[in-house]
């Protein structure tokens, strides 16, 4: 079913109130242009009669052609009828209609023709009387209707309380964003000039809004137009041009608008509800990877599939999407019944709680996972279930251990117990060549998943992340929230980096996963380049316009200043797709897992907490060269 955005739904709304727009035209609308093709019809067949006649009214045989009017007349309401001109199929003053129109006076037009032909000589009506007419009464059918259409949309259009607005981009999107401006009664936005970087546009002049230039005359045509809103009319904005349009615009003291999915997508039905503030998300995505998800997520149609951690970002972003290729069944598993809730109602649109797609159950619990997997007996199996936050974890390591080693045992045994066939294993850039308890304990996960796959024979397989823009608890709400209260902003270290990916390209990955990895194998997206977070800590104190400091903490225990995806002494081949990696993984059996030997070489003591031994340790003592997990 297409949805139907606000934009539209205003539109429609509006329409109604008018008893009609210029699209959709009421019932008496289509009975007045009715009268008015007869009427042009009785117009135009005696001044064609005439002009064939060199005005002489008395050569005209004005009888006969009263019965020509009226055997026209009965064709025009006959065919107009039959191809549905009368009945509202097409807007007028649209191509469609003109298209329509032009063939319904061409087959009248023929019609009469042929009877002239037959009984023309006998009437003494002149036999090309049609061929003076039928292009008089089109150019005047269709004169009136383009007329009607322009008092139309003249009488819709912003009102004074809309801000003057720049749109950057004349071509498709921006006429379609100009349209909708000039028609909607309740814009925000009333255009003044259009932007567009291609030469070739200079001149133009589109809904009445001429081109004024490019980008970088933005700070010129402010000053020109008095604008103060600028709105981006580009389908393929990556996030460098969307850099440029903010610097500019900052530049210029003009408020930038986007499009929420600056996509080609929205081509189609781009409305102006669906504008909004640039956000700090457009400015550190890159053009995202298209790893083809849905070839490849074949594999989950009328499959059993199983998520862990389903209440988290991954986890119900996953949900989403695996619901869309149409598995047998979809849990949700989780700890968080409140997080499960928020799941539900984003996948089965209620939060009832009712049903079996959700699962209590903590993945910590060897029993109560066996049960479920016993029960339910997935085909798919997605372990996005973990415990996430590195500074927590160096705090508690003993956590990690418990959730991130032990749970995703217990997750790859019971799966192993009811033969899962594809196991995924979601993992972080942090396993790679890890310093910190949440990093060495997903990678010990990454082993156990790998050995798992050696003792199933099946594709059990792990998907390293890298930062997940958006993620609940991740830097860049935790930013906004500063902001938004005014409060300084903590960074940990002027130079720090991480990879950024979006939440569905995250998900398109793990999805992949399981149909082109093989067991033993750690799948890594490429990225790209890593972005600096001091940078947008900027940006974003720099977009809410407030006066807020940054405060530089320095980097915490276990913290990367940059973060790598491959792990020394693991390949980086891309057999399959360019931008996805398979790396190998040592396997590790559980016989061998030592969680006190895991500790310690990490640089903890065994106690109930595991508490630090050293209180700074140096990189060098959790380095991988004495891998503590192997
Ligand atoms: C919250 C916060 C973070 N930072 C810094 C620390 C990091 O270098 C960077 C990103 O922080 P976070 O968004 O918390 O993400 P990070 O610590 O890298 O870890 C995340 O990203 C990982 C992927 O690398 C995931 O596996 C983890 O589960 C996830 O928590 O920003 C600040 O400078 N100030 C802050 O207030």
């Amino acid at each position: 079913m297409t949805e139907i955005t606000p934009a539209q739904e205003a539109e429609s709304a509006a329409e109604r109130r008018d008893g009609g727009s210029p699209w959709r035209p009421s019932r008496r609308t289509w009975a007045a242009f009715l009268l008015l093709d007869v009427a042009v019809w009785l117009l135009v067949l005696p001044t064609a009669a005439l002009l064939r006649f060199d005005f002489n009214a008395y050569a005209v045989e004005w009888g006969p052609l009263a019965a020509v009017g009226v055997i026209t007349v009965v064709l025009q309401l006959v065919l107009g009828y039959l191809t549905h001109v009368y009945r509202g199929r097409h807007g007028y003053g649209t191509f469609d209609e003109v298209r329509a129109l032009a063939l319904l006076v061409l087959m009248v037009s023929a019609l009469v023709t042929v009877v002239l032909l037959a009984v023309g000589v006998m009437w003494e009506v002149p036999r090309s009387l049609m061929l003076i007419a039928g292009p008089l009464a089109l150019v005047l059918m269709l004169g009136v209707r383009y007329i009607q259409r322009i008092r139309q949309e003249r009488r819709h259009g912003p009102g004074e309380h809309a801000e003057p607005t720049i749109v950057y981009g004349a071509g498709v999107l921006g006429d379609q964003l100009l349209r909708r401006m000039q028609l909607d009664d309740d814009s925000r936005f009333r255009p003044v000039a259009l932007l567009d970087d291609d030469r070739q546009l200079r001149n133009r002049v589109v809904r009445g809004v001429p081109v004024l230039g490019a980008l970088s005359d933005l700070d010129d045509v402010v000053t020109r137009t008095g604008a103060t809103q600028l709105v981006v009319a580009i389908s393929a904005a990556d996030h460098h041009l969307v850099k440029k349009v903010a610097d500019a615009a900052a530049q210029a003291g003009v408020h930038v608008r986007v499009l929420p999915k600056l996509s080609k997508e929205l081509a189609g039905h781009a409305g102006l509800a669906d504008l909004r503030d640039l956000s700090i998300e457009d400015l550190i995505g890159r053009e995202t990877v298209d790893t083809s998800v849905e070839d490849a997520a074949e594999y989950l149609a009328g499959k059993k599939v199983l998520v862990t951690g389903a209440g988290g970002s991954i986890g119900s972003e996953l949900c989403r999407q695996i619901q869309r290729f149409a598995p047998a069944e979809l849990i949700m598993l989780d700890r968080d019944e409140t997080l499960l809730q928020e799941a539900q109602l984003e996948t089965e649109g209620h939060g009832l709680l009712h049903t079996r797609d959700v699962v209590l159950a903590d993945i910590r619990d060897d029993d109560a996972l066996t049960a479920v997997f016993e029960e339910r007996r997935p085909d798919v199996v997605y372990h996005a279930a973990a415990l996430k936050h590195l500074p927590m974890l160096e705090q508690y390591p003993d956590e990690a251990w418990k959730t991130n080693v032990l749970g995703t045992l217990n997750v790859l045994r019971a799966a192993q117990r009811v033969d899962v066939q594809t196991f995924i294993n979601v993992s972080t850039d942090k396993a790679a060549n890890p310093t910190s308890a949440l990093g060495h304990s997903k990678r010990v996960a990454e082993k156990l998943t790998a050995w798992m796959g050696t003792q199933t024979g099946r594709p059990y397989i792990s998907v390293r992340f890298g930062n997940v823009i958006g993620s609940r608890g991740s830097m860049l709400p935790t930013f906004h929230k500063l902001i938004r209260r005014g409060q300084t902003v903590t960074v940990t270290h002027p130079d720090v980096t991480r990879y950024f990916m979006t939440i569905p390209e995250a998900c398109h990955l793990v999805i992949q996963a399981g149909a082109i990895g093989t067991s033993g194998e750690v799948l890594i997206l490429d990225m790209g380049e890593p972005v600096k977070i001091l940078d947008v800590a900027e940006r974003m104190i720099a977009m809410s316009g407030k006066d807020i400091a940054i405060k530089f903490t320095g980097l915490r225990h276990g913290e990367k200043m940059h973060e790598e995806l491959i792990g020394a002494g693991e390949s980086d081949a891309r057999p399959l797709h360019p931008k996805i990696s398979h790396a190998s993984v040592q396997v590790l059996a559980p016989e061998n897992l030592d969680r006190v030997e895991w500790l310690r070489r990490m640089g903890f003591e065994e106690d109930a907490f595991g508490a630090r031994i050293d209180e700074q340790p140096t990189r060098g003592s959790r380095s991988v060269k004495d891998d503590p997990d192997a």
